[in-house]
């Protein structure tokens, strides 16, 4: 990744000059030396101090350089004065924690990150020395003979005993931990003493993890694998021996002791959730370099501002490439926009502890029993059976005798949902892929997932994802992860009140728990004005809205409409990028961009992912049909290239919601409970979601395989905890803004059209459709080579200059010009109006 340097000889030592930015990495490197010299002095002070100790107080400056006494440190007489007077007069053994700082400084001048990135640090750092002085001192500096404490610490602990007793210095101390838990840690001392302490274990592990950093999940590669991480179910081969159980239920089937297991084995099968029929919007990303990794940002010497990268605030983005600048060669970091941002702990969030999902042996056994009785009433014979617990549903797995037909079992679904007597039983016969039948029965204690559960799962945390989501738990209680980049939009539906708010919380989460602000950007769409407002308050980190906009969260039809369509500008200027670019998708462009080959001046820009997300689009299509549906179909399916994504959720599943132009465009969808089958079909073309037990359960389907999933749940109050932590940070000066938007009816308002209003492609789009008497916008799309939104606008104004007739429908509009004369005339008049 690393490009080799130029250096210019020219340039090198004396006339190196104040301002060059040589000057702090040539500090960095000195300090790292520094930093290295004092470590390996002060380890061997462990072993040496007590000989050297004598030689060195004698010693003064002077004495240094003179041919003094020998010691024994390893680094000579500077590293035994050192760490001596380190150690010995100022912070005893804590004094390790001053060369970490000495190391992390060198880093920041090296890397020329800002300054004040330090100051934090360091004061964080020197309150944890002191307190450790005192706390070792306190402890056992009066059995040590080694200064454990240091002068300081054993300064402060004979003041400190004097004035308080010594009894007080415990409190003291204690005072000091509890402020650390509360104030750094954020611990949450509302749950049980055993969450507690796995909350302060975590919160300890993850600093020795990340030694600190705010959030190294973020620093994804971009995705390669499939848009869902999770296994699918185990295979049930009848010949393959499968694990041993794990609670030993034992052979529970009648007849040849065939197998009945819980819970499956650790299958890492990926489901490839691409979408099935977009061939060509299938953009191959290569997994070349890193988006992300960890850089510098050459535009932040010395400017403390530094905010917004594409530079209209006076900072000087040329620096990102041109040759003047050949230390700018290193890669372009977007998170450096915001370099101090911390993305939420995890801390923040309730541990529900959902622990393994558990039922009773005696409901597996009963509901087991039954199932094999009721088929037997339809002499339907089978051969194995055997269970996966899930959080909330329990799935029997059956292999039927040779010559059973699965149709028959399919048939007898709502019979046996009967005789289990038990609501949700959803039958897949066959389970696709494998010759058995799986019957799911709801477990009688549901489990909870909780949301920190999931986003602490090993899955989430290394999921190298472009916009992972965390959704739920499998019926194998495996966490679900899945990539909106490449579903590449999602459409939610389900009846009031089964959780899809839930779902729609936990899919932000996800982005907000995984993603700088610099690289995601939400739109958010709430007619109901209520379930997304909250979201309101992260305006200047993660929210993408129109210029002069008040509210970030859109409410109102009308203002819809000037969203949705200037995000079809925006994905068209996108599209100019890469074409000028030379990128096929986003990944490829903003690749280049990093690695600095594309030229800001040029109007290139880091692109973040936009997330497009509509809570009830329902009462959106029932207010304003069309003008919705058409740039929602549009974005669709053209701008996944161009990284915008779209989730759509609606508590109205029907046919003239949930269209068939949505439908077609929306591969992915999750289905909540719904209140009848044909609901169902409409959301997943096929039944099953009416089957559902509701409280976040849910199928999640690609377009063919369904999986069913138990939902995370996050409460409203956890919601706003992770909101406001991320709204208390230091925003961008401007939020992200999307292009502005005039519609017909304001344009047709101001005046009417002027020659100077008109597009440079009218003329020729004008001609081609003379010439073929036929109004398409595809056609003129296709042989301009424009984008469809700019087409779209060129036939606009040429039905408001009378020239084609109004659009009807997706058919051709009519041409109201017979010949090229009468155009050409035409526009002249226009021209010479003025
Ligand atoms: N994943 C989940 N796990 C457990 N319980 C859940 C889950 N999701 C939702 N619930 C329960 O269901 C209730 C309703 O959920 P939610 O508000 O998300 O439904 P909704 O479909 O959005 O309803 P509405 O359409 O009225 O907004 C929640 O208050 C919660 O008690």
């Amino acid at each position: 990744m690393a490009k080799a340097k130029k250096k210019n000889p020219g340039q090198l030592g004396l006339r190196m000059g104040l301002k060059d930015e040589r000057l702090p990495k040539l500090f960095g490197v000195l300090l790292l030396i520094c930093a290295v010299y004092l470590g390996v002095a002060f380890l061997s002070y462990l072993f040496t101090w007590k000989v050297d100790q004598d030689r060195v107080l004698r010693f003064s400056w002077k004495l240094l350089l003179a041919d003094g006494p020998t010691v024994d440190n390893w680094l000579g007489r500077l590293g035994a004065f050192l760490s001596n007077f380190y150690i010995y007069y100022l912070f005893g053994l804590p004094s390790f924690g001053l060369i970490y700082l000495l190391w992390m400084l060198g880093l920041n001048r090296l890397r020329r990150q800002p300054l004040r990135l330090m100051g934090t640090l360091f004061v964080k750092v020197m309150l944890a020395i002191l307190a450790l002085a005192v706390l070792l001192e306190f402890a056992v500096g009066g059995w040590m003979q080694f200064p454990i404490g240091g002068g300081i610490g054993k300064y402060l602990v004979d003041h400190l005993t004097g004035v308080l007793g010594s009894f007080g210095v415990i409190l003291l101390l204690l005072a000091l931990v509890g402020l650390y838990l509360v104030f750094e840690a954020r611990i949450d001392f509302n749950g049980s003493p055993r969450q507690i302490r796995t909350d302060i274990v975590d919160h300890f592990s993850e600093r020795i993890r990340f030694r600190g950093k705010p959030s190294p999940e973020r620093f994804d590669a971009p995705g390669t694998g499939s848009a869902f991480s999770a296994p699918s179910n185990p295979p049930l081969a009848p010949a393959a021996a499968p694990p041993p159980p794990k609670s030993a239920p034992g052979s529970l089937s009648p007849g040849d002791g065939s197998i009945f297991e819980v819970d499956g084995p650790e299958l890492e099968t990926d489901r490839d959730f691409e979408q099935p029929r977009g061939s060509q919007m299938k953009m191959p990303l290569d997994a070349v370099g890193d988006l992300t990794l960890v850089s510098h940002d050459p535009l932040s010497i010395g400017k403390d501002n530094l905010i917004i990268a594409d530079g209209d605030t006076g900072i000087d983005t040329s620096l990102a490439v041109t040759e003047e600048n050949q230390d700018h060669s290193e890669p372009y970091d977007p998170t450096l926009d915001l370099p101090s941002y911390e993305s939420p702990h995890l801390q923040l969030l309730l541990d529900r502890e959902s622990g393994k999902a558990e039922v009773d042996r005696a409901e597996l056994e009963t509901n087991k029993d039954q199932i094999i009785e009721t088929l037997l009433n339809y002499k339907i014979e089978i051969t194995k059976i055997r269970a996966t617990i899930g959080p909330t549903v329990t799935l029997y797995e059956i292999v039927p005798a040779p010559g059973v037909r699965i149709s028959r079992i399919k048939n007898l679904e709502d019979d046996i949902a009967l005789s289990l007597a038990a609501l949700g039983i959803r039958i897949i016969a066959p389970i696709p892929g494998r010759g058995t039948i799986g019957i799911e029965v709801p477990n009688k204690n549901p489990q909870m997932v909780g949301m920190r559960e999931v986003l602490e799962s090993e899955k989430f945390r290394t999921a190298k994802m472009d916009l992972p989501l965390v959704l739920g738990k499998t019926i194998k209680n495996e966490v679900l992860v899945a990539d909106l980049a490449k579903m590449p939009h999602l459409l939610v539906a389900g009846a009031t009140g089964q959780g899809k708010s839930v779902g729609i919380n936990s899919i932000i989460m996800s982005l907000l728990y995984k993603k700088h602000p610099s690289q995601v950007k939400l739109v958010m769409i709430d007619p109901k004005k209520v379930e997304l407002f909250p979201y309101a308050k992260l305006e200047s980190h993660f929210l993408a809205f129109l210029p002069g906009q008040t509210e970030p969260i859109t409410t109102e039809t009308t203002k819809v409409i000037h969203i949705l369509n200037s995000l079809c500008i925006e994905m068209d200027q996108r599209y100019d990028l890469l074409k000028k670019a030379a990128a096929r998708n986003i990944k490829e462009y903003n690749e280049k961009f990093v690695a600095r080959r594309l030229n800001p001046e040029k109007g290139h820009k880091f692109l973040p992912f936009i997330v497009l997300i509509i809570d009830e689009f329902a009462d959106l299509i029932m207010t304003a049909g069309k003008e919705v549906e058409m740039p929602i179909a549009r974005l669709a399916q053209l701008s996944r290239a161009v990284g915008i994504h779209l989730v759509i959720a609606t508590q109205r599943p029907s046919v003239n919601i949930i269209t068939g132009v949505i439908k077609a465009n929306f591969p992915a969808r999750i289905a909540y409970k719904v209140t009848a089958k044909v609901d169902s079909r409409t959301i997943l073309d096929a039944g099953g979601a009416d089957q559902l037990i509701g409280r976040g359960d849910m199928l999640l389907s690609n377009g063919g395989d369904v999986v069913r999933l138990q939902g995370a749940f996050i409460d409203t109050p956890e919601v706003e905890e992770v909101i406001d932590f991320i709204a208390n940070q230091r925003g961008y000066v401007e939020p992200y803004l999307l292009p502005e938007y005039n519609t017909d009816e304001e344009m047709a308002g101001s005046s009417a059209l002027t020659y100077a209003d008109l597009d440079d492609m009218l003329e020729d789009a004008a001609k081609l459709i003379i010439q073929q008497q036929h109004g398409s916008t595809s056609m003129v799309q296709r042989r301009l080579k424009l984008g469809y939104n700019r087409a779209g606008r060129i036939m606009d104004q040429l039905e408001q200059l009378g020239i084609v007739g109004p659009a009807v429908g997706s058919k051709p509009r009519e041409v109201l010009v017979y010949d090229e004369q009468e155009l050409i005339r035409f526009i002249d008049d226009l021209r010479n109006r003025g």
